[in-house]
């Protein structure tokens, strides 16, 4: 019944994602692919509010996997959670560039579990490499434009090269693996579409498009049945105050270091804070071993 549930609404998601995935790769095509400042500030501004709230749910992913019942347990995972995210953001300070290949090359295999891949893991990791390497190909000047606002011009340069060779090869692996691994035509859909979202469209807005309706949707859906144990009221709590802390934070990073450039210090704060929790939110999910549950206990299904 619940299982019944969880797949009618994640065929929603899945059908909503391919649909805008689609038409925002066709709507931008033929436009400027750098962003003005109003339209950058729309989409990050899309991915803090619908997008960070899925990491906040790792509040009651913590809850249950670490039986938090006494205040110390939630102070000794707030103060580990904050201190882990804080040591991120120092040694992006001391070392940037080397943090940003290894946030990327995260994120990729954060991303893989979107879909339910599991026994194809070749295929899961082509898919999470895709969504970061496949904006260099067409759009490899305006990537190597934001990356430029994250680490040196050099150093964006290169990691930009080094994806459009990723890129030219995923491709071809990735048709050839939905042919050995005979993917289900619904997963083969959700791989192309956002494989071509992430070809065509402008990279922020790829990104923001992907974030917002694919990964923290997903999750979202997810980890309303996964945690059932916790009523309604827990839920939009855990979904709210976490992310409203994070947003105060980044809010006062900016306040504090206002520069000239407000369109560098914007993409500044969202990535590095996004790189921030990544390591926390992996780590709470990976605990509460949320990836296994989702493609195991849903084999036969198609996510
Ligand atoms: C719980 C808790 C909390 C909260 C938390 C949260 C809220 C989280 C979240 C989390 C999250 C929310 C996560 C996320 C992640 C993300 C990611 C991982 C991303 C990535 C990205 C990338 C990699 C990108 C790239 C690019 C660029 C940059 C440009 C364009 C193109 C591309 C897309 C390629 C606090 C601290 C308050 C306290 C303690 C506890
Ligand atoms: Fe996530």
């Amino acid at each position: 019944m619940v299982d019944r549930l969880m797949r009618r609404i994640l065929l929603f998601q899945s059908n909503l994602a391919i649909v805008i995935s689609l038409l925002v790769a066709l709507l931008t095509l033929g436009m400027d692919s750098h962003l003005n400042s109003a339209m950058l500030l729309v989409a990050l501004s899309l991915v803090v509010l619908l997008g960070v709230p899925h990491g906040s749910l790792d509040v009651l992913f913590a809850r249950q996997t670490y039986q938090l019942v006494h205040v110390k347990k939630w102070i000794k995972f707030l103060g580990l959670y904050m201190v882990s995210s804080l040591l991120i953001i120092a040694l992006w300070n001391l070392v940037p560039g080397p943090f940003f290949v290894i946030f990327l090359m995260l994120s990729a295999i954060h991303f893989s579990d979107d879909i339910n891949l599991s026994g194809h893991q070749l295929l899961k990791l082509s898919y999470g490499f895709a969504i970061i390497s496949l904006p260099s190909l067409i759009n490899g000047e305006e990537l190597t434009n934001l990356y430029g606002m994250i680490v040196d011009a050099e150093l964006a340069q290169q990691i930009v090269l080094i994806s459009k060779y990723v890129s030219l090869l995923l491709l071809p692996l990735l048709l050839m693996l939905f042919y050995i691994n005979k993917v289900n035509l619904r997963n083969q859909l959700e791989i192309s579409s956002i494989s071509i979202l992430f070809l065509l469209a402008t990279p922020i807005l790829a990104f923001t498009i992907y974030f917002c309706f694919m990964h923290s949707a997903r999750h979202l859906v997810r980890s309303h049945f996964f945690l059932d144990s916790f009523k309604r009221q827990h839920f939009i709590y855990a979904l709210i105050v976490p992310t409203i802390a994070v947003i105060m934070m980044g809010v006062s990073v900016w306040y504090w270091k206002l520069s000239p450039s407000f369109e560098k210090d914007l993409i500044q704060i969202i990535f590095v804070g996004l790189a921030a929790l990544t390591v926390p939110h992996a780590w709470v999910l990976n605990k509460a071993k949320f990836s296994e549950w989702a493609t195991s206990n849903y084999k036969k299904s198609i996510f």
